[in-house]
């Protein structure tokens, strides 16, 4: 099969090239490229144990690939001196799958955990501030900050999760299942939220997902990984042009149909109301 996307991109904010990740015999990766380009939302899809948050973990240091290179913002990522990594990871934001949140501590403790992490000198005024603010920014109520994760919903635990990862005001954010065990009204809310955030921020944003609304709804390319390596990358419609059979499957199989069908209509539905002045655009038809 041809592969979408092998050309080198010039505006990539993350280079990946001849990645090869394993564990013990098992290997989880080989000669893995890939390009995230500044200002989009890339889809990560593939089935389960292809290693997509292996990739994810390797390219925010948290796992050491055993060949390759990996580059953030110009910057090659694997085996920097401590402070030099410093630098570069304060330029991007992780919200882990479930939100990760540290229980003993409050939304607003969490949020300050990394701003405390990387300016250790900031106020305990300016910390309660900028967390505050970040609070908000993810709709979360303001009265959120003094609560504990265990108060909280599963849709607020991630929102909780997301401010923590917008703490730094990063170019860059990767989300993994943000909305893995959401409802599907929270999990769209998220989606909105995910789409409004980066369009203010101008965000770059590394989504991986195995919700096809998701991905037809906010994702303005999609990466599959099979066969340890990204076989394609490109929009739903380029990659429904190929033929493979996991991508037709998923893409094509009955939820992926129902997932296009639903969009097709929210698109419609939102898209009749904002000609009718009662609300805006969908974010499907904002990011057209
Ligand atoms: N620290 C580790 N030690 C050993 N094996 C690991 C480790 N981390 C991941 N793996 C293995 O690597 C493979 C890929 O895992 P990964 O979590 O990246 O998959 P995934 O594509 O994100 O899956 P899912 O969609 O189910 O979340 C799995 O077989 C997993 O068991």
């Amino acid at each position: 099969m041809d592969r979408l996307d092998m050309s080198d991109d010039t505006d990539a904010i993350i280079r990946v090239r001849g990645l090869k990740n394993q564990f013990g015999e098992q290997v989880i990766h080989e000669n893995l490229d890939l390009d995230v380009r500044r200002g989009e939302i890339l889809g990560v899809v593939g089935g389960s144990g292809t290693g997509k948050s292996v990739l994810m973990r390797s390219i925010i240091g948290l796992q050491t690939p055993a060949a390759g290179t990996i580059e953030v913002f110009g910057e090659n990522t694997i085996g920097r001196e401590e402070t030099e990594a410093t630098e570069i990871r304060k330029k991007w934001g992780v919200l882990f799958q479930g939100g990760a949140l540290f229980s003993t501590l409050t939304v607003a403790e969490n949020v300050q955990v990394p701003l405390k992490e990387f300016y250790p000198k900031l106020k305990p005024a300016l910390l309660e501030e900028i967390a505050g603010y970040k609070v908000v920014m993810t709709g979360l109520p303001a009265n959120a900050g003094p609560k504990y994760p265990s108060e909280l919903s599963g849709g607020m635990k991630k929102r909780a999760g997301l401010a923590r990862a917008l703490a730094l005001d990063p170019q860059l954010l990767f989300l993994d299942e943000p909305t893995a065990g959401l409802d599907p009204i929270g999990a769209a809310a998220f989606d909105e939220l995910t789409a409004s955030l980066q369009k203010t921020l101008g965000l770059t944003v590394f989504l991986i997902t195995h919700d096809l609304d998701t991905l037809h709804a906010i994702c303005d390319r999609v990466a599959v990984l099979a066969d340890r390596k990204v076989i394609a990358v490109g929009t739903i419609d380029e990659l429904l042009a190929l033929d493979h059979p996991w991508i037709q499957e998923y893409f094509n199989g009955p939820r992926g149909r129902a997932a296009t069908d639903a969009q097709d209509r929210i698109a419609k539905a939102h898209d009749h109301n904002r000609d009718a002045g009662t609300e805006p655009a969908s974010p499907q038809a904002q990011r057209r």
